[in-house]
C-alpha cells in the first residue's frame, strides 16, 4: 500500500513491539523502574508532587512503601497495563531518559518513514498503554536521526485519554478529537497486538498486524484475517 493521495492521512502507531522491541520495555524499562523505586519512594513519599502517583494507587497497597513497592513489583511481573501503574513507571523513566542512561532503540525503518510520511504530508499520532508522559520521554530519547522524534509526532494517546487499547470505542475517542480527520478509513493503526487491530478495524479504521523480532506468534487465522507487515517499509 503507497500512501498517496486517497490513501490515510494519519498514521496512528502502538510503541510496544511496533516501534520498538518488546525486550527495551520487559528487560530494561522495567528493571529500571523496579530499582529506581525504593530511592524514589524514600526521598518522594511525603512531597505534594509525589501524591498524584501514589494517590492513584489502590489505598490497600499505598499504606506504606513496603507495600507500594510489593504492589509495584506483582503488577510489573505480571505486565498489567493499569494506568496508575503506568503514570509511576513514566515518572520513574523519567531520570533515566534525562541522564542519557536509557534511550529507545527504534526498529531502524521508523525514524526514515517518520520523515517519509511527513513530508508526504501525513500525521503520526501514538497510541500505547504507556502514559502519554512516558511516551514523550520515549520518543524524545531515541536511537534514530534525529533522535528527538517529538517534532514529528502531532498526538499522543494512552488509556487515560482513550481508553483500553482492545476496545472499538476507545478508537471512537481518538477520532473524535480529531474532528479535521473524521472519515475512520483515513486513519491507519499500526499494532503488534491483534486485538488492538481487531478493534481499530470496528471503529472503522484501517489497521494492520505489526511482526517484528520478540513478538508473539501470529496463528494462521491471524495471518488470514489481518495484513501483516514486518517493516514500515513496506507500507
Ligand atoms: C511508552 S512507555 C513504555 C511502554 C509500556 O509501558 C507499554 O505498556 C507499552 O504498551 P503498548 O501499548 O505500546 O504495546
Ligand atoms: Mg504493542
Amino acid at each position: 500500500m503507497a500512501l498517496s493521495s486517497g490513501q490515510p492521512k494519519v498514521v496512528l502507531l502502538d510503541i510496544e513491539g511496533t516501534v520498538c522491541p518488546i525486550s527495551f520495555v520487559k528487560d530494561v524499562l522495567f528493571p529500571y523502574a523496579l530499582s529506581a523505586l525504593p530511592a524514589t519512594l524514600q526521598a518522594q513519599w511525603d512531597k505534594p508532587e509525589f501524591s498524584q502517583y501514589r494517590n492513584a494507587f489502590p489505598a490497600e497497597h499505598a499504606t506504606s512503601q513496603e507495600a507500594l513497592t510489593a504492589h509495584v513489583k506483582d503488577l510489573m511481573s505480571r505486565d498489567v497495563k493499569i494506568a496508575f501503574l503506568k503514570s509511576l513507571q513514566g515518572y520513574l523513566w523519567e531520570s533515566g531518559y534525562k541522564s542519557g542512561e536509557l534511550k529507545a532503540p527504534l526498529f531502524d525503518d521508523v525514524a526514515p518513514k517518520f520523515g517519509e510520511w511527513k513530508k508526504a504530508g501525513k500525521e503520526i499520532m501514538i497510541y500505547s498503554s504507556g502514559s502519554v508522559a512516558a511516551q514523550k520521554l520515549l520518543f524524545k530519547h531515541t536511537n534514530g536521526e534525529p533522535a528527538d522524534l517529538i517534532p514529528e509526532i502531532s498526538d499522543f494517546f494512552d488509556t487515560v485519554n482513550a481508553g483500553p487499547k482492545q476496545e472499538a470505542s476507545s478508537y471512537q475517542t481518538i477520532l473524535a478529537a480529531h474532528p479535521e480527520v473524521p472519515e475512520a478509513s483515513d486513519w491507519l493503526f499500526l499494532s503488534d497486538n491483534v486485538k488492538e487491530v481487531e478493534a481499530a478495524k470496528q471503529a472503522g479504521m484501517q489497521s494492520f498486524v505489526v511482526e517484528r523480532p520478540g513478538n508473539a506468534d501470529l496463528s494462521t487465522e491471524d495471518r488470514e484475517k489481518h495484513r501483516v507487515i514486518r517493516t514500515f517499509a513496506e507500507i
